[in-house]
């Protein structure tokens, strides 16, 4: 999206996690950390009033549903580090504060994989009536083998027969959000007594490989009914995906400047031949922010954070994504043996690996010194807005997804230093465009899905803006 003046506007969510360490290891220890109460509410309103302040799109919740056991097979490392364990269910955590802010999307992770449709696409329309329209649904086909052993579904063979099965959760969704109830079904006349017209709710008789669901939908139409839709696929299948269904899709700025690049134009392009435009679909960038009144302020900031990170968490986190474990390889072995030998083939580590030239000590050295992560931008506001703005232009992105190191204060920080010097830039805005998340997103007027996406071969009728 671009202003009046045609200057590219950055978008920005907060990602987060309700659980202790997500992407912030150890730094819960620091004396200035509220960490601790990621189970209390009044933590979640203060976040989210950050985020809505700082104008964000939305507040971004992930989640995962087992623990991982990615060193050494048992989930000591998980539970020491407290890793995206203990973790409360983030769609709840999101209601929470729909009536704290008025603004704010509020973006929730869940997996295809474990509820049925029906449920899920229930919980995400209540969560889109709760906020008026600010719900977003980051799609994940979920890979802990927790997750499955914790609700008793068999394995899937592999990560593409997940996307598979995922397919068609995503139909039998669209079809409850779309294709269930008319607009004006819901007539609510005080005359007549009646409240809802039954010839304009219909079933969807949806008969699947995977799934039955007959609908009609027990909710009416949300303001946004479909929420957007976020995802993070990384895989050729996992970008096919993103693709077809992405709203906005999000990527880890792990990789080499041209293997990052190339993934971007393949994500753009595969988008194109699902008949979407340019502007149907938002990239934002995984990055965190360290800044403070000065370059000094900032890297003083910065020394702190690192004397409280603890590695593991980060180890553990990427090797739960990528199955890359480092523990096992000698520390001057370079990267790109280690993976071979491993059998990875170059597509796979292409995300969350930064260079496969370095060394795999170099490798686990990055997860202590968190301001050399790739995507860590440290510095005064001058410095860092011209960082984002350059690798904006340079990566052909559309904004970032903001890890927090120190919460609240990274976030403050942010509100107070980054937004600022944006909003002088002409790059930022100002005030909320519109009063839903996809409106936030793509623009005023636009509350509905676009007709360009899959979702809307589902609906039932031409649809009232
Ligand atoms: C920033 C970011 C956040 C993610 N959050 C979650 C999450 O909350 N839950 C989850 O199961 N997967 C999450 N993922 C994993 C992705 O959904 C996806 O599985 C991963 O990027 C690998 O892509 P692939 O599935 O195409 O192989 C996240 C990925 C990224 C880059």
């Amino acid at each position: 999206m671009t202003d009046a003046s045609g200057k590219r506007q950055i978008h920005f969510s907060l990602l987060s996690m309700p659980t202790l360490a997500h992407n912030d290891y150890g730094i819960w220890r620091h004396p200035e950390s509220q960490k601790l109460r990621f189970d209390d509410p009044a933590f979640w309103a203060e976040i989210a009033r950050l985020c809505e302040e700082s104008k964000m799109d939305a507040l971004f919740l992930a989640d995962g549903l087992g623990i991982t056991d990615s060193f050494g097979g048992s989930f000591d490392v998980s539970l020491r580090e407290g890793m995206h364990v203990p973790v409360i269910d983030p769609g709840l955590v999101a209601a929470s504060v729909a009536s704290v802010t008025a603004h704010l999307g509020l973006a929730v992770t869940a997996a295809s994989t474990f509820d049925p449709p029906f449920s899920h696409a229930r919980r995400m329309a209540t969560l889109d009536h709760l906020t008026k329209g600010r719900a977003g649904w980051n799609v994940v086909t979920g890979f802990i083998k927790n997750a499955e052993d914790n609700y008793g579904v068999p394995p899937a063979s592999s990560s593409a027969e997940r996307y598979d099965t995922t397919e068609e959760f995503m139909d039998v969704a669209y079809k409850l959000w779309e294709g269930s109830w008319e607009d004006d079904a819901v007539v609510a006349d005080r005359e007549s007594g009646v409240y809802i017209d039954p010839d304009k709710v219909h079933r969807i008789d949806h008969v699947g490989e995977h799934y039955r669901s007959s609908g009609p939908a027990l909710w009416h139409p949300s303001p946004q009914r479909t929420p957007v839709i976020f995802q993070a696929g990384m895989s050729e299948r996992g970008r096919l995906f993103a693709a077809k269904h992405a709203e906005v899709v999000f990527t880890a700025s792990g990789s080499e400047p041209d293997t990052y690049k190339a993934l971007i134009a393949d994500l753009r392009a595969k988008a194109a031949s699902f008949g979407r435009r340019r502007e149907d679909m938002k990239l934002l960038s995984v990055a965190a922010i360290v800044t403070g009144e000065d370059d000094e302020a900032a890297r003083a900031k910065l020394a702190t954070y690192e004397k409280w990170t603890r590695p593991e968490g980060y180890l553990a986190h990427v090797n739960a994504l990528n199955g890359f474990n480092p523990l096992v390889h000698d520390r001057s072995e370079t990267l790109i043996d280690a993976l071979r030998t491993d059998g990875f083939k170059r597509d796979d580590f292409s995300a969350y690996i930064p260079s496969p030239d370095i060394t795999v000590g170099d490798y686990m050295d990055i997860f202590k010194a968190v301001g050399n992560m790739p995507g860590t931008f440290v510095g005064s506001p001058v410095k860092v807005a011209d960082q984002l703005e350059e690798y904006l232009a340079e990566y052909d992105l559309d904004g970032f997804l903001l890890r927090s190191f120190l919460y609240p204060n990274s976030l403050r920080d942010f509100r107070d230093y980054i937004v600022p010097e944006l909003q002088r830039r002409g790059v930022y805005r100002t005030e909320y465009e519109g009063t839903t998340l996809r409106e936030n997103v793509f623009g005023v007027g636009q509350k509905r899905i676009s007709e360009r996406h899959h979702a809307s071969s589902f609906r039932l009728a031409p649809i009232s803006a």
